[in-house]
């Protein structure tokens, strides 16, 4: 049986997403984002599952710093779950006013910020390695509450002081499943394709990488710029956008990428968990491209002008 490692331990988002990409994979948690990837390059995992994208937090930068080096793994599946949270407290705290101090992921701690100043204003927040990790702190008697999955209730023994906590209503998490680089999935007309570029670091370079895609009518769905870490002020390209690298726009533009950028990794073709339908702009769809090419290959064929 083939095995996902996912972002754990048991009770995050992250195993929640897994098991809604897994078909019959075992799920092994990993206590850190780093080690669920480097359990896939080690060949210990078959693929990992791990978050990306909050549509509140913004990028998880850990994944996008863990896909930036190493050895190349590639999203071959996404999923997309609603963000809310649990508040879970020691079943000895009764009341609010004895939480002193509350815990969880960063990502999580930030969706709740506002929750947080209201209803515990005099709590001290502590940085938690994930959500469940912070509600083993509490069973642990570390921390007083722990901002949590709902379904972190069901593993750990803690009580439930709130649920269906946000900030923002309607907040969603994006996670991929990534494995090493092998056949991609099949486009299905609702894809989303990812790339981290590194351009040089002069007047106009980014524009000129996001002209390729405009020209060929191609949605940017996502643009994120990490530290390259080499020299100050340069810095790497994470780009989503619609479509499947099997489409010739797709393919055209990443070849464009490949050709202006100091270096392009791929990060997957895959199928879009909210199956929003490419935007295909006039004169870029596959015919438009296949009778252009046999065009130019007739005119050089000296066959028409
Ligand atoms: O800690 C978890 O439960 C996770 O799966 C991580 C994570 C994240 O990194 O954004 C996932 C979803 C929520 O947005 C909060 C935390």
């Amino acid at each position: 049986m083939s095995t996902i490692a996912y972002f754990g331990p048991r009770g995050t988002f992250t195993e929640q997403a897994a098991r809604s990409l897994a078909t019959d994979q075992e799920l092994v948690p990993a206590d850190t984002i780093a080690a669920a990837l480097a359990a896939v390059r080690a060949g210990t995992a078959d693929a990992a599952c791990v978050p990306v994208e909050n549509s509140v937090e913004g990028p998880v930068n850990a994944t996008l710093d863990g896909l930036a080096t190493g050895m190349p793994l590639v999203a071959v599946a996404e999923a997309l779950l609603p963000v809310h949270f649990s508040i879970l407290t020691r079943p000895d705290i009764t009341e609010p006013a004895e939480i002193r101090t509350v815990a969880s992921h960063p990502h999580a701690l930030a969706q709740v910020r506002q929750w947080l100043a209201d209803t515990l204003p005099d709590a001290q927040t502590v940085a938690a390695a994930s959500t469940a990790a912070a509600a083993v702190a509490v069973q642990r008697g570390e921390c007083d509450a722990a901002v949590t999955a709902p379904v972190a209730a069901e593993h750990y023994p803690l009580r439930i002081l709130a649920t269906g906590v946000a900030d923002v209503l309607d907040a969603r998490t994006r996670f991929l499943l990534v494995r090493p680089p092998g056949p991609l999935p099949e486009p299905t007309g609702a894809d989303r394709t990812s790339v981290l570029a590194s351009t040089a670091n002069r007047p106009g370079a980014l524009a000129e990488l996001l002209t390729e895609l405009a020209f060929r009518g191609i949605n940017l769905t996502r643009l994120d710029a990490r530290p390259a870490r080499g020299n100050f002020g340069e810095y790497r390209f994470f780009l989503d956008f619609e479509g499947h690298l099997a489409e010739q726009r797709v393919g055209d533009a990443v070849a464009a990428l490949y050709r202006r950028c100091s270096s392009v990794r791929f990060l997957g073709s895959h199928p879009r968990a909210d199956r929003v339908a490419d935007t295909i702009a006039p004169a870029a769809a596959n015919d438009d491209y296949s009778n252009a090419a046999a065009w130019v290959a007739a005119v050089q064929a000296g066959e028409t002008a």
